[in-house]
């Protein structure tokens, strides 16, 4: 497949297009609570082959729930969101043909790409998880051992955090996905590890054109890695362009230009409470029930947390804070 440099013209085919994005968290009925108002919305986005885009924004923008409703995990209309022109929720054969590839922080991997999953932290070695997926090219393979440095005679219950991750990162990686979505999951891997890792996803995008979103918090290494940024802020987005005109506006490093965009983002927050407050209205906008309301957050019962429309685990509450709803990197891992 051609090289692509991170431009496009519109003759190509859009691989990943989000178009006027709604969505809003069911209440544990499967309903959007009443009166709720969406999480996602005003959200559109285009993405091409070789495309390579970080998507960022603050703890709790919405950067895992974009990732999830593009994996499939979550339903919206068919329209909003077409990967490889298809709906991921309703076309399952996305998924399980490997060619769309969803890699969270969570310690769970579809390892027969067919709908279910399977613990990572059981008492089997990575040899037995890695070669235990059917149909994958040995060369693949061997390069992605490589690439993450794994041992194969590994017990997956009794490695550290970093080596379980890279096991997982490589069933993630092992079928020759055309699209990624990789919610912050380097953040357990040591530098070379990364770096390695970043450098094969590049490769994947320059000789393969697969299209990668990428959502995190560290830019280490990052400065050349993404074509393109997007920027989310409150479910709505900011901002998205090529990584060269980001270059143009901004004179400042990665980091310190996200860093700039989420401190202007909290300031204003700030000065939006305080003027609520002086107004005698209640600081902080509301959330119940996964969603945000309109209502008193005083009158709120029980906050209910829940997973969306699709099968999958119940985000942890930490103990005692049940009131809390916590986006998944507030989140304590299992
Ligand atoms: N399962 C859920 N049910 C209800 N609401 C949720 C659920 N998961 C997340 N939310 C709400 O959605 C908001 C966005 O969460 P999300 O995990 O998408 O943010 P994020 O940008 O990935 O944050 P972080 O950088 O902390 O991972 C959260 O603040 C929370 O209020």
């Amino acid at each position: 497949m051609a090289v692509n440099s991170g431009t496009h013209s519109d003759s190509k085919q859009a691989i990943v297009v989000i178009k006027d994005l709604i969505f809003t968290y069911p209440g544990i009925d499967g309903h959007p609570p009443p009166a709720s108002a969406p999480l996602i919305q005003d959200f559109s986005l285009t993405l091409f082959s070789g495309h390579r885009c970080l998507l960022v924004g603050s703890n709790g923008a919405g950067k895992t729930t974009i990732l999830k409703i593009l994996g499939g995990k979550h339903l919206v209309e068919p329209h909003m969101v077409r990967v490889l022109g298809r709906s991921a929720f309703h076309d399952t054969t996305l998924v399980s043909s490997g060619d769309l590839c969803y890699l969270g922080g969570e310690w769970r991997r579809d390892v027969a790409f067919a709908g279910f999953e399977v613990p990572i932290q059981m008492d089997v070695s990575a040899e037995k998880m890695i070669f235990g997926v059917a149909g994958i090219d040995p060369q693949r393979r061997a390069e992605l051992i490589k690439v993450l440095d794994i041992d194969l005679s590994w017990r997956l219950h009794k490695v550290s955090d970093g080596q379980r991750r890279r096991v997982q990162i490589c069933m993630g990686l092992l079928k020759p996905f055309k699209v990624l979505l990789l919610d912050e999951i380097t953040v357990d891997l040591d530098v070379l590890a990364r770096a390695d890792l970043l450098r094969f996803l590049r490769k994947e995008c320059e000789e393969r054109g697969a299209t990668i979103i990428y959502a995190t918090h560290i830019f280490d290494g990052l400065e050349d890695w993404p074509t393109n940024i997007v920027y989310i802020a409150h479910g709505k987005l900011q901002l998205s362009m090529p990584m060269d005109k980001v270059k143009e506006i901004s004179k400042l490093s990665l980091m310190r230009t996200v860093e700039s965009w989420l401190r202007k983002e909290r300031d204003e927050d700030r000065n939006k409470r305080e003027e609520r407050k002086a107004a005698g209205l209640p600081e902080f906008e509301k959330q119940v029930d996964g969603s945000r309301v309109t209502g008193d957050p005083a009158r709120a019962a029980v906050r209910v947390i829940n997973n969306g429309w699709a099968a999958g685990r119940l985000n942890s509450t930490v103990a005692g804070e049940e009131n809390f709803l916590l986006s998944s990197n507030r989140v304590l891992r299992q």
